[in-house]
């Protein structure tokens, strides 16, 4: 069964932009690379499959469960869930700090939470970084820790909205190498991106937006 399943889903924003989504299923443990021009609807769609943007019409469902948009059920099916943004806010105070709070948030704490810090943190190959100010960094180093900070959460479905936009080669590899191996942990990514290589690199499933609509496969 499909992670989560949108079906008939227009999405939109008052004033015009209207996005038409016929049909989409995540599977469990793939990489999905979303393209399409600018203003297309990627970070409008991500934000749906987030859970976080009410489409005017249509269903979204998580594994068997229709998505009601209400209370107990949006707040646990958010929890699968993981949207990290293309310049993404970080807290002031350390860099341990920010990947700690979300995970206070919901109830880990102690050595589970050091153990869940330690792991993302070298996953992006920033051990050393813990202490170091979180505001004091480079948009890259950023974007590594906000990719830390998500994978602490372990979620099933992590969104990328234009991870390596703007970066360099090398940094742009070492994210590939990280999102490369999500799948085989049983998170399943989403990724937005105007790097014509990636689908390939990661071996990932093209999404296409375009004149309104995700296009067929
Ligand atoms: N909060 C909002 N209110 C009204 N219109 C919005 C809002 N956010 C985005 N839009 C409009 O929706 C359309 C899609 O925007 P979106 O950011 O989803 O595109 P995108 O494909 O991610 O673009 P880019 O590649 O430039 O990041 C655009 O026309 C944009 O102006």
């Amino acid at each position: 069964m499909a992670l989560l399943t949108l079906s008939n889903i227009e999405i939109g924003y008052p004033g015009g932009f209207n996005l038409w989504v016929n049909h989409l299923a995540l599977e469990e443990g793939r990489i999905y690379i979303l393209s399409g021009p600018n203003g297309a609807g990627k970070s409008t769609l991500l934000q749906t499959l987030a859970l976080l943007n009410c489409p005017r019409r249509g269903e979204i469902r998580v594994g068997d469960e229709r998505l009601t948009w209400r209370g107990a059920q949006l707040r646990r099916l958010r929890r699968r869930i993981t949207l990290v943004h293309q310049n993404p806010f970080l807290f002031s105070g350390s860099i341990q700090h920010n990947l700690a709070m979300g995970l206070a948030l919901r109830g880990i704490r102690g050595d589970e939470q050091r153990r869940r810090i330690e792991q993302s943190l070298e996953a992006v190959g920033l051990s050393e970084f813990a202490r170091r100010p979180a505001r004091k960094l480079s948009g890259g180093e950023t974007r590594r820790v906000a990719l830390a900070r998500a994978l602490a959460l372990r979620p099933d479905i992590l969104l990328l909205d234009e991870p390596t936009a703007n970066l360099d080669r090398e940094t742009v590899a070492t994210f590939e190498e990280v999102i490369q191996i999500l799948p085989a942990q049983g998170i399943t990514v989403v990724m937005a991106s105007h790097d014509p290589g990636q689908p390939q690199r990661l071996g990932g499933e093209l999404l296409r937006l375009g004149g309104g609509r995700l296009m067929p496969a």
